[in-house]
């Protein structure tokens, strides 16, 4: 269907069935990912295409109404807070944002990362790390998200750190969810819901999966199954509409051999979007 043919490491282009897109210099948070999880770029890319497929955004407007959500969040951020990172292109720029007040401001902060990704890159731009061991709460974690919904309900995963994400969102007071217009959605369920499961039995756990009436595919990494920073495979479930967001949650973390899944339930406290004519909206509940 596609083919990912590498140029060079600064300049790289997609056929796909619908055109091409391409990757430059100035899609710095997609050449973040090329450089740090080489193995997983084709994954990840395939989601990346989906999304823009799904909403025929100008690729360089989607990418500034991540910017700039991603850099409002970061005025939340105050001296002393435990702040954790979250992962994916619109988590890059609040990143690198951080990296910047903790150098030009001398903000302090102490953070914790949901991916090895987002860890390395808070490193680089040397944002203080904190281990998971001194952490009970949280002050406040910026994160994006694939799909938000009126309630404020989440599919997050799309970059695998689904598991991580819903840890640290779990132990923080504040979750402030950043993402473009294309996220902002009347119902769930457009967005494939990822599902983190066990390696062992994974074919039943599939199946099991497939009775809730999705269509589960396993996520790849290239023709070996991806694997999750957690050791984990992921199920990406299409489920087209997801009616009740609330009851899906629980059934698929009732299915044994489901390690956890994409849907956030009430943990977003506000929701910043950027839109492509340079505005910020916050939705809170
Ligand atoms: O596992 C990845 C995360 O849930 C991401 O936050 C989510 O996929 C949104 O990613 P992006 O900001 O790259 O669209």
């Amino acid at each position: 269907m596609f083919k990912v043919c590498p140029v060079s490491a600064w300049f790289m282009f997609i056929s796909m069935d619908k055109g091409a897109f391409s990757l430059s210099s100035g899609n710095a948070p997609y050449l973040f990912y090329l450089e740090h999880i080489f193995p997983n770029i084709p994954s990840f890319v395939i989601l990346k295409i989906k999304s823009f497929e799904q909403i025929h955004y100008n690729k360089g407007d989607l990418m500034e109404s991540k910017r700039i959500a991603g850099e409002k969040a970061v005025e939340f951020v105050k001296d002393g807070m435990k702040v954790g990172l979250g992962t994916g292109s619109t988590a890059y720029w609040a990143i690198q944002a951080i990296g910047r007040r903790v150098k030009e401001e001398g903000l302090q902060v102490q953070a914790v990362a949901t991916s090895v990704q987002s860890e390395e890159l808070a490193k680089e731009l040397g944002i203080p790390m904190m281990p998971f061991a001194d952490v009970d709460m949280l002050d406040l974690t910026i994160d994006g998200a694939d799909e938000v919904d009126p309630e404020l309900h989440l599919i997050k995963g799309g970059g695998g750190a689904l598991l991580r994400e819903k840890i640290v969102a779990a132990a923080s007071k504040q979750l402030i969810i950043i993402v473009d217009e294309s996220k902002d959605v009347k119902q769930l369920g457009k967005f494939p819901l990822p599902v983190e499961i066990v390696p062992f039995a994974y074919e039943l756990t599939v199946k099991k999966l497939k009775k809730l009436g999705c269509e589960p595919k396993l996520r790849m990494n290239g023709d070996q199954l991806y694997v999750t920073d957690n050791g984990n495979y992921i199920a990406d479930c299409h489920f087209d509409a997801i009616a009740n967001p609330v009851e899906l949650h629980d059934t698929l973390n009732g299915i044994p051999g489901v390690v956890d899944n994409g849907l956030f339930i009430h943990m977003a406290n506000l929701v910043i979007v950027g839109s492509a004519d340079g505005s910020i909206r916050s939705i809170s509940k």
